[in-house]
């Protein structure tokens, strides 16, 4: 039984699914300090936010069983990414469920702003009425620079040519081509400060995006040019915006975030005439709300349930098609690199993994992972895991080297994993039959055909007449039942390998007498 721990306040609508599992146990516990998380958290699989609880690196070593941290929302400025990728924790976020709420905020702020609603509301429940002090602009036929053409940004763009707007947008991968199709203009930071009436931005908080708009952009721009931030606090740097407004560069700010939320009583945007805030409200809605929670618990029961996810933040998005196309190599590769570091002693110092066939034109990263989790995990068992896979092998000195070629030795697809040492190398190549499913076809210089499921012994030995009967006779007067049985050899009277399946795992007597048998140089147990 999965144990999921709720700790802000997300849609009980959207976790439905969650409540419904049999599988899955859910605790709603939300305003918990780090301190009440760090004592309970040991006890839960998964758990899931939205963007109160600071999910910190001692929070996560507290969390021992730790799988999955689920964001309901997009931004992940809340958790310890690097913490987490480090503990093999993969978090997940919902990126697209909350795209419209937000933009619709956007609007709603940049519309308030231009027309003094929020102050003028107050004036007139305060009983005055006042028509003079509020006079603003139209958003018709002004410029709208857009920073993060990303989901939000974009959708902001579409609506604010509806309102006959000119957009100047800037993102790091924003294309010409895009650009033109979207009807906006390409542009940079400076270029936006330059030219827009209204700024709004649209990016994570990122060491980059921290004070992008500050004094120097800030000196830049139109006077009476207005600034919306539904993203993050801290892209637009607080002090720096209250110093253009004193300048009266800036005509009127609209924040839904602040650099520190929630602001303290003394915060220089609460009361301040010309700027309106909202509490972070840009993805309250009923529907971002259920969007957000449907998405992140059929991420959450995926992964604890060892099923394919997409929205991984901790590792690279892997499209759907590719997902699908690799979906069946997962097991093979996973189980490839555990045989291979099963019968590899010495301490690997590279990992070379060539992937030919069909397999040579997909976005093989994914797969490259479970295969190098097969590698490590004899060493590093529960705490290596498709998310830290890579980090740990490098963290380890490990050198990881990605090929693809074209010769696939007549099969439709082919892995082959090489393990280097410090003494030699050892190599195993597999592939998917179709029809007949996962199966090795290579061990060192060895053709095979073996299923990678069960416990193999695997043996050495010089390729001489009786070898295989003594090694048969041996394991049947020891209760050890042979079920296949694969014998390869170099050349007549020289090196030789047996690859034996069996239905129980030979013990350590039976073993050494295995290996004090005339002829056999090693033997190897394997368990797949
Ligand atoms: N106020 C609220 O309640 C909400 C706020 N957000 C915030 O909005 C942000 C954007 O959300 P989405 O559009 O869904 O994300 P997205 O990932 O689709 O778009 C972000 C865009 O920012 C761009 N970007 C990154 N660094 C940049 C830089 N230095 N300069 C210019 N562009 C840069 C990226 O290339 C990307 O296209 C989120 O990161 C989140 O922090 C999101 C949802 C609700
Ligand atoms: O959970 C929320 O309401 C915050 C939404 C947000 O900021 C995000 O999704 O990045």
């Amino acid at each position: 039984m999965f144990k999921v721990l709720i700790s802000d306040p997300i849609s009980d609508l959207g976790i439905q699914k969650l409540f419904d599992a049999s599988d899955v146990t859910v605790v709603k516990e939300t305003g918990l300090s780090e301190d009440e998380l760090v004592k309970i958290i040991s006890d839960f699989d998964a758990l899931l936010v939205r963007s109160q609880t600071k999910v910190t690196k001692r929070i996560m070593e507290a969390g021992s069983k730790l799988k999955v941290i689920g964001r309901a929302g997009v931004g992940v400025d809340n958790i310890d990414l690097e913490a987490a990728t480090q503990r093999g924790i993969i978090v997940i976020n919902a990126p697209d469920g909350n795209t419209i709420s937000t933009c619709e905020h956007t609007f709603a702020m940049m519309m308030a702003v231009s027309r003094n609603i929020p102050q003028g509301y107050k004036k007139t429940i305060s009983g005055e009425w006042d028509r003079k002090s509020f006079v603003g602009v139209e958003l018709n036929n002004k410029v709208l620079g857009i920073i993060g053409m990303g989901r939000i940004g974009t959708e902001v763009a579409e609506r604010a040519k509806a309102f006959n707007m000119s957009i100047i947008g800037y993102d790091p991968f924003l294309t010409e081509d895009r650009a033109e199709k979207l009807g906006i203009e390409k542009g940079s930071v400076d270029d936006i400060a330059k030219k827009a009436d209204f700024i709004t931005v649209h990016t994570p908080l990122t060491k980059e995006t921290r004070h992008m708009i500050s004094t120097e952009q800030f000196e830049l721009m139109k006077k009476g040019v207005r600034i919306v931030n539904c993203a993050r606090g801290g892209i637009i740097d607080e002090h720096a915006l209250i110093h253009a407004i004193d300048q009266e560069i800036v005509a009127g700010a609209a924040f839904d975030v602040f650099e520190t939320e929630p602001p303290q009583k003394d915060h220089p945007f609460l009361n301040h005439d010309k700027i309106i805030v909202t509490p972070h409200l840009g993805a309250s809605t009923r529907e971002a709300q259920e969007n957000v929670a449907i998405d992140v618990s059929e991420e959450v029961l995926n992964i604890l349930r060892d099923k394919p996810f997409k929205n991984a933040v901790n590792m690279p998005h892997v499209p759907s098609n590719v997902l699908r196309k690799l979906q069946p190599y997962f097991s093979l590769g996973e189980r490839l690199g555990s045989f291979l570091s099963q019968i590899t002693k010495d301490s690997i110092e590279e990992i070379h993994i060539n992937f030919s066939g069909e397999l040579a034109d997909v976005d093989t990263a994914p797969l490259s992972r479970s295969i190098i989790k097969g590698v490590l995990a004899q060493y590093l068992d529960s705490e290596v895991n498709v998310v830290n896979s890579m980090h740990l092998a490098e963290a380890k000195g490990v050198k990881i080297i990605r090929q693809r070629s074209s010769s696939t030795k007549g099969f439709t697809n082919l892995i082959t994993l090489t393990l280097k040492t410090n003494s030699g190398e050892r190599t195993i190549a597999g592939t998917l039959l179709n029809g007949y499913g996962a199966r090795i076809v290579q061990i060192d210089q060895y053709p095979v055909d073996i299923s990678p499921e069960g416990i193999f012994i695997y043996i050495s030995h010089q390729d001489k007449p009786g070898a295989i009967g003594k090694i048969g006779t041996l394991l049947g007067e020891n209760e050890v039942n042979i079920a296949t049985m694969q014998v390869g050899r170099k050349v007549v009277g020289g090196d030789a390998v047996m690859i034996l399946t069996v239905d129980k795992q030979p013990s350590n007597t039976v073993k050494k007498l295995l290996i004090d048998t005339d002829g056999i140089v090693s033997v190897n147990e394997i368990i797949l």
